[in-house]
């Protein structure tokens, strides 16, 4: 049943709490084909790689998927845990709290996800990676509008944004076609609240201070799309510095970022930059926290290094950065995907190293 016992946020995210800005960029304008409304998003994507979207159209299958997420997080351990996505290197399907590692220290993560593939959603009933509890099934219709709505968004902006980078028209839709199998994903996370099911406290980090409720990372896939419930929590890191600043949630805005696959691909002109989620600033931090994502990540077959001989501008980019040097030979999207997923289990950790191992762009050289 719809829940209607709940009104998000249930207490507001402090008015006067220093964040970082982030740049507007009009989804409208964007389809319209408007260029200055394409600059501010090229400036975004090659500055902090964060930006606020607007008016992208589809605000109403958005309480519906969180509610698929309550639904989903409710069900008993017996209906849900044969559901979890396991520690091979999938990421779709359940994951508890506790099952990642957010630092080299071993820390446990905080927050529970219910993953679903877009492969799964789009062919559904049909079985591309996994099968998902009944909560999941039931709205089949509204996962799919999600996933569907959120993957048109994503891609428009890819087209947009390749153009500026000497692409020819459609190479990356090219590498996102429907019925590739692929790392895209759907994902509701809830932090639950102090005492309520599903809570575990934050450990304690590598500085003495309270470690992470998502560890700093950066995204693995193309680009992400970040619908919030007015929670705050998420953080970035601007590049050169060692302040994280909160993002601040803005009612009817996404927060959209470049992850790592649209970087190597560039040849890091786009900037995939490392987030991190750690409790609500008070009063928030006493309330559960929602948020939900769609993640466009490139077919895994797909040779993972920058698109160099597509493009001139590409080429000179990559020649001369040292983390594009540093890219591990002969990888896929694939590989990148299943590593990542599943070096920061809980259970493949064998120590520091296995953390380091889990990295994507967030170092220089890059893990291998
Ligand atoms: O919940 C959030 O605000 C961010 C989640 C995130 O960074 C992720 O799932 O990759
Ligand atoms: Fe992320």
């Amino acid at each position: 049943m719809p829940s209607v016992d709940l009104q998000y946020p249930r207490t507001d995210f402090p008015a006067d709490l220093e964040c970082h800005p982030l740049l507007v960029v009009d989804f409208a304008k964007i389809a319209a084909g408007d260029e200055q409304e394409i600059d501010a998003l090229y400036s975004a994507c090659t500055n902090l790689g964060f930006f606020y979207l607007k008016n992208f159209g589809f605000e109403e299958v958005i309480e519906p998927m969180f509610e698929m997420g309550k639904a989903t997080f409710s069900l008993p351990d017996d209906e849900l845990m044969p559901f979890e996505q396991g520690d091979s290197g999938m990421s779709a399907g359940y994951k508890k709290a506790g099952a990642n590692n957010v630092d080299a220290k071993g820390n446990l993560d905080t927050v529970q996800f219910i993953n679903v593939s877009k492969d799964d959603a789009l062919a559904y009933p049909e079985v591309r990676h996994r099968t998902y509890p009944r909560t999941v099934n039931e709205r089949i219709k509204t996962v799919t509008s999600f996933v569907r709505q959120s993957d048109n968004v994503l891609q428009k902006l890819m087209e947009v944004l390749e153009v500026r980078i000497g692409l020819p028209k459609g190479t990356l839709a090219a590498l996102h076609k429907v019925g590739d199998i692929s790392g895209s994903e759907s994902r509701v996370i809830l932090k639950s609240a102090p005492g309520a099911r599903g809570y575990i406290p934050e450990g304690v980090g590598e500085d003495g201070n309270p470690a992470a409720a998502i560890g700093a990372h950066t995204d693995f896939g193309v680009l992400s799309m970040l619908h919030g419930r007015g929670c705050g929590g998420l953080q970035v890191l601007p590049p050169g510095t060692s302040k994280w600043q909160h993002i601040r949630p803005l009612p009817g805005h996404a927060v959209c970022n470049v992850g790592d696959t649209l970087s190597v691909f560039s040849g890091n002109i786009f900037k995939s930059n490392i987030h991190r989620v750690v409790p609500p600033p008070p009063p928030q931090d006493q309330d559960e926290r929602w948020s939900l994502v769609y993640f466009i990540r490139p077919a895994f077959a797909h040779p993972l290094r920058p698109l160099s001989d597509q493009s001139d501008l590409i080429a000179s980019h990559a020649e001369n950065d040292p983390a594009m040097q540093a890219l591990p030979k002969d990888a896929t999207a694939g590989d990148w995907y299943k590593r990542r997923i599943k070096l920061q289990r809980v259970a493949n950790r064998k120590g520091p190293e296995t953390w380091a191992q889990s990295r994507g762009t967030e170092h220089t050289p890059l893990a291998t």
